[in-house]
C-alpha cells in the first residue's frame, strides 16, 4: 500500500474558510478588521512570492492587510522605526517581518523589536520564553501547522517516537517543543548528529527541516512512519526551463512505499504556514481587541 498523502493544501484551505468567517465576526464586534502587517526588504524573488500570497490570502480572510516594501539598502534605525510605528497602530494586529533580512541588518534586534503582542511569527524572545516553559503565546506558524496535520491524522501523540531533523529557532526547536508538549518521545538531529539513519528508523514520526533536497532516503525510515517534510528546495532547472522544481527534504517517491503517510512538497507544510499565520492574526485581534474568541472556534 502506498503512503496516504498529507493534504496540506486542502486543510490550509478549510483552515483559511474557518478564519475568514471568524474574522468576519471579529470586524462587526469589533468595529474594525483584524490587520496584518508584512514588511520586507529588499527584492529577494521567493520573498516576494511568499509576501503576495500572504496579501491575498489575508484580504481573502476578511482582513486587512498592510504591505511595506523597503529597499535592500535601508538602515537598521527606519527598519526599528517602521516597528515602533507599527507597535503603536491600533490597526495593526499582527507584524511579520520576512526574514531572512539583507546582511547588514540584525535580525535578532529587529524581532526583539516587535511587540510580542503582534509578534504573530512567534519569534519574539518572550513567545519563544512562553512556549518552552508552557503559557500561552504566539507559536511559530510552520511547526504549529505541522502538528494540526500530524493530530489530525494520528490523534493522541502520546508515547509516539518522534525525531525532528533541524534545530532552527523558527522550524526545529518550536517543533521538538510541540512534539514534547503532546508527550511524543523527542529526539533532535542536526548537522552533528551521528549515524542519522539509524536515528531516523526510530521514530514513528519524522519532521525534516534541513534545507536540502531530498536528503531523507526511504531505506531511514521505520515502515508505517508518518513524514513531514518542512523543506523547501529548488532544484537546479532541467535544460531548457527556466526554473527547477522544488523539492522537500525527503526521497518523497521513496517514502510513498515504505511511510503510512506523507506530506507533499509543494502542497503541504507550506500551505498550512500561511493559514496559520492568519490564524495567529485573528487570535492576536481579539485579545488586542479586548474581545473573547469564541472557545474552539479554530
Ligand atoms: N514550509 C514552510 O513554511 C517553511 C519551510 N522552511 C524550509 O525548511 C527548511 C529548514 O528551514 P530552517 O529551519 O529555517 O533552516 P536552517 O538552515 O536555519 O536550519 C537547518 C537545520 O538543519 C540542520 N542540518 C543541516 N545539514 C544537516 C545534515 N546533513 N544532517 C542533519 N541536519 C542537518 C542544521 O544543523 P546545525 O544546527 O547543526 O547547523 C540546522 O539545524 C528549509 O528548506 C526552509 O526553506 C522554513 C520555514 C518555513
Ligand atoms: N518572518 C517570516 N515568517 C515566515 O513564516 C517565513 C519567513 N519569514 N521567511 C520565509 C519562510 C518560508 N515560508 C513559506 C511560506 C509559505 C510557503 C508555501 O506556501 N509554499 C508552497 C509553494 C510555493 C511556491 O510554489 O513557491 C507549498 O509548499 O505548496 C513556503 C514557505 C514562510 N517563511
Amino acid at each position: 500500500m502506498p503512503a496516504q498523502v498529507i493534504d496540506g493544501k486542502a486543510f490550509a484551505a478549510r483552515l483559511r474558510e474557518r478564519v475568514g468567517q471568524e474574522a468576519a465576526k471579529f470586524a462587526e464586534a469589533a468595529g474594525r478588521k483584524a490587520g496584518l502587517a508584512v514588511v520586507l526588504v529588499g527584492e529577494d524573488a521567493a520573498s516576494q512570492v511568499y509576501v503576495r500570497s500572504k496579501h491575498k490570502a489575508t484580504v481573502a480572510a476578511h482582513m486587512e492587510s498592510f504591505e511595506h516594501r523597503l529597499p535592500a539598502d535601508t538602515a537598521e534605525a527606519d527598519l526599528l522605526a517602521l516597528v515602533a510605528q507599527l507597535n503603536a497602530d491600533p490597526a495593526v494586529d499582527g507584524i511579520l517581518v520576512q526574514l531572512p533580512l539583507p546582511d547588514h541588518l540584525d535580525e535578532q534586534a529587529v524581532i526583539a523589536a516587535i511587540s510580542p503582542d503582534k509578534d504573530v511569527d512567534g519569534f519574539h524572545v518572550t513567545n519563544a520564553g512562553r512556549l518552552a516553559v508552557g503559557q500561552s503565546g504566539f507559536v511559530p506558524c510552520t511547526p504549529l501547522g505541522c502538528m494540526m496535520l500530524l493530530t489530525d491524522r494520528l490523534g493522541d501523540l502520546s508515547g509516539l517516537e518522534a525525531v525532528v531533523i533541524g534545530r532552527s529557532n523558527i522550524v526545529g526547536k518550536p517543533m521538538a517543543q510541540l512534539l514534547l508538549d503532546a508527550n511524543a518521545t523527542v529526539t533532535i538531529a542536526h548537522s552533528r548528529t551521528r549515524d542519522l539513519p539509524a536515528v531516523v528508523r526510530r521514530a514513528d514520526i519524522v519532521v525534516a527541516a534541513v534545507g536540502r533536497a531530498e536528503m531523507v532516503k526511504a531505506e531511514w525510515l521505520k515502515p508505517q512512519a508518518t513524514v513531514i517534510d518542512v523543506g523547501i528546495n529548488r532544484l537546479p532547472p532541467e535544460p531548457g526551463a527556466d526554473k527547477g522544481r522544488l523539492v522537500g527534504d525527503v526521497d518523497y517517491t521513496g517514502a510513498q512505499g515504505v511511510a503510512a503517510a506523507i506530506t507533499p512538497v509543494p502542497g503541504g507544510v507550506g500551505p498550512m504556514t500561511i493559514a496559520v499565520l492568519l490564524r495567529n492574526t485573528l487570535v492576536a485581534a481579539y485579545r488586542n481587541a479586548g474581545l473573547d474568541l469564541p472557545e474552539g472556534a479554530l
